[in-house]
């Protein structure tokens, strides 16, 4: 078994779509960054590299990169997913939460956790998505950004 952690943030701006999970919600502003900056699909990306030693998202599509401008982040994370299968690797299961202070998310979260099991080619009961407010707290809180956090165990 290897345990993986994976943790990223991206700023909320005007003028970009917000997507989570590979899901647009309907928000007045979206996460700002080179691909679709799916802060959540960004986490469990990093978590299944670090479980698997192959670096993290960034080294595996660079953002100065311009063939990941505006991409979709459910393929980079295919992708990913793929790199440590090809290391030997099965997915166990996935846990994330989102941070995020609005829009709420409860509505959104089967369909997210759908997309994310079929970009991982997984059953749906091995990936868990929450969301929490930071309680106004912090950037989080002060609405400036979304983090998420995942974890996952490889088997
Ligand atoms: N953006 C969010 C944040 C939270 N939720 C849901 O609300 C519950 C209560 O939030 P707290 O921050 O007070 O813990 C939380 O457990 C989530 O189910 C949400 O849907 N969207
Ligand atoms: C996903 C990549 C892909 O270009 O771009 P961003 O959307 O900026 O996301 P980030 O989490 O900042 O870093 C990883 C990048 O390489």
């Amino acid at each position: 078994m290897r345990i993986g952690h994976g943790y990223d943030v991206h700023k909320l701006v005007e003028n970009r779509k917000l997507i989570l999970g590979g899901v647009h919600i309907p928000y007045e502003k979206g996460l700002l960054g080179h691909s679709d900056a799916d802060v959540l699909a960004h986490a469990i990306a990093d978590a299944l590299l670090g479980a698997a030693t192959l670096g993290d998202i960034g080294v595996l599509f660079p953002d100065d990169d311009p063939q990941y401008a505006g991409a979709d982040s459910l393929k980079l994370l295919a992708v990913a997913v793929a790199a440590v299968r090809r290391k030997g690797f099965g997915i166990e299961n996935i846990d994330a939460t989102v941070l995020a202070q609005r829009p709420k998310l409860r509505p959104y979260i089967d369909e997210m956790r759908r997309n994310i099991a079929s970009a991982c080619n997984l059953d749906l009961d091995c990936v868990s998505i929450k969301a929490t407010t930071e309680e106004g707290l912090g950037f989080t809180g002060r609405g400036e950004g979304i983090a998420a956090h995942a974890v996952c165990l490889l088997k």
